[in-house]
């Protein structure tokens, strides 16, 4: 396939699946293929920026009443608190990128709640096309997300029990578009590559 071949189909794509199953790790091979066709949504958030991310990169770092009032002028397609910190998807953001010629991304953070998260984008009226990952083995999971280096014994916990209410949502008929097991990462790929290069019919 070319390079900078867009997809027929330009509908966001959102991709979700538990912590660790290999999301990051599909969406970057899809954006390193297809070079400017792609943009990954940037989500907002009213937590403190980290050491090392910036404003607009990593997430838009806005004041809680700069939040409250993007909620009431229904500027979200999902947004959840998470701790006392809140985060979202905003409109804006998806318009923006879309008018750019780029087909969205939106990687549904665990911090916003998979199952919640892709209720409220359907229930947003925004056209969207939905892939969720899922694991090969509950235990390939486990090894994944501790192999990754990056969790805490208590966020590994955390992210397992939720990824067990996650499997059992993308098991409802209807949710999803395409359900890819990333076992071999380069077979999960091409799965991914194809359906989001399906040709309109
Ligand atoms: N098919 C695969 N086989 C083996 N390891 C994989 C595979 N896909 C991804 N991984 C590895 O699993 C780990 C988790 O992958 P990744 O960070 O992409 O997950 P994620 O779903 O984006 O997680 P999060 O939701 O927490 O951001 C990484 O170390 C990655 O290299």
């Amino acid at each position: 396939m070319p390079h900078a071949t867009l997809p027929q189909d330009r509908r966001p794509v959102v991709i979700s699946g538990p912590s660790g199953v290999g999301k990051g790790t599909l969406f970057k091979k899809l954006f390193d293929a297809h070079k400017d066709c792609f943009a990954l949504s940037v989500s907002h958030t009213t937590r403190q920026p980290r050491a090392g991310e910036a404003h607009g990169v990593d997430y838009y770092y806005v004041t809680p009443e700069a939040f409250e009032s993007l909620i009431a002028a229904d500027g979200f397609v999902e947004h959840a608190k998470f701790g006392s910190n809140r985060y979202g998807t905003s409109k804006q953001t998806i318009a923006d990128q879309t008018a750019k010629g780029r087909v969205v991304v939106l990687d549904i953070e665990m911090e916003s709640g998979i199952v919640q998260g892709v209720k409220q984008i359907k229930n947003s009226g925004i056209e969207a096309r939905y892939v969720f990952v899922k694991p090969p083995s509950f235990e390939e999971l486990e090894k994944r997300l501790r192999g990754r280096g990056t969790e805490t014994e208590e966020s590994v916990v955390k992210r397992l029990e939720q990824a067990k209410v996650e499997l059992k949502f993308a098991d409802t008929p209807g949710v999803h578009d395409i359900i890819i097991v990333n076992d071999d990462v380069e077979k999960a790929y091409k799965e991914l590559e194809d359906f989001i290069y399906k040709p309109v019919a």
